[in-house]
């Protein structure tokens, strides 16, 4: 079973709270998930394989760590996930970038895909699926369900919010992919919305409603 975790640093928390507050600007949301996204990126690479390298210091030669050669990609689901790329990227500069366009109808809650663009050995990267909402699952389900067909094994999903029932649907789905998250919310409501959450992810970011 992969890992389910809440990353409950002070400052994630601190940040996350500053956007779910209505009266959060388009432009400061956009900013905080962006720093958001940067602290992610450290906690969720922890487990990064390490190897052994030589390096020659002022004082002598010495066999020291570095990150080890696998490949790296950071996937949006479009159009939210988006927002966490740049911050992600920060830690990770050398991650490909794939983009995943999905949405969710408002009615049957059912995502439908509209896009996949992935780096062509995308089977041979650890891929971080971003994504700041994880509610029902079906987006992200579907995200890692196109990612597998691709040849993708290596799966973290990333998000800022998650609801209980959209973290039970992805594990039972796909037990093998690790799920971090900001925060674990107390539930959805009849439209399909996170409680408290923070609102539609995707307009809050681009300022579309
Ligand atoms: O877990 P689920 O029930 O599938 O819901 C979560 C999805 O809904 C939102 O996207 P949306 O469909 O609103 O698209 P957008 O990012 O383009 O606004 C969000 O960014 C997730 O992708
Ligand atoms: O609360 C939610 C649920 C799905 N998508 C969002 O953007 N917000
Ligand atoms: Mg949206």
């Amino acid at each position: 079973m992969g890992k389910f975790e809440v990353l409950d640093h002070p400052l994630i928390q601190h940040k996350l709270t500053l956007i779910r507050d209505k009266n959060c600007s388009t432009k400061e949301f956009r900013e905080i998930v962006n720093e958001i996204s940067t602290l992610m990126a450290y906690e969720v690479s922890r487990d990064m394989p390490l190897q052994d390298v030589e390096v020659e210091t002022p004082m002598g030669k010495t066999i020291k760590k570095q990150i080890s050669g696998k490949k790296v990609a950071i996937v949006p689901i479009l159009r939210a996930g988006l927002g966490m790329v740049d911050g992600m990227a920060e830690l990770l500069p050398v991650a490909r970038i794939g983009h995943i366009g999905m949405y969710r109808d408002e009615e049957t809650l059912k995502p439908t895909e509209y896009f996949v663009k992935l780096p062509s050995d995308i089977s041979e990267r650890q891929i971080f699926v971003v994504d700041p909402m994880l509610a029902t699952g079906g987006s992200a389900i579907m995200a890692v369900d196109a990612l597998k067909k691709r040849g993708a094994r290596d799966i973290k999903f990333c998000c800022l919010v998650a609801a209980p029932e959209g973290v039970e649907a992805l594990r039972e789905t796909h037990p093998d992919i690790d799920i971090y998250t900001a925060a674990l919310d107390e539930k959805l409501n009849d439209d399909g919305y996170i409680v408290p959450g923070l609102g539609d992810a995707g307009d809050r970011l681009f300022g579309t409603k």
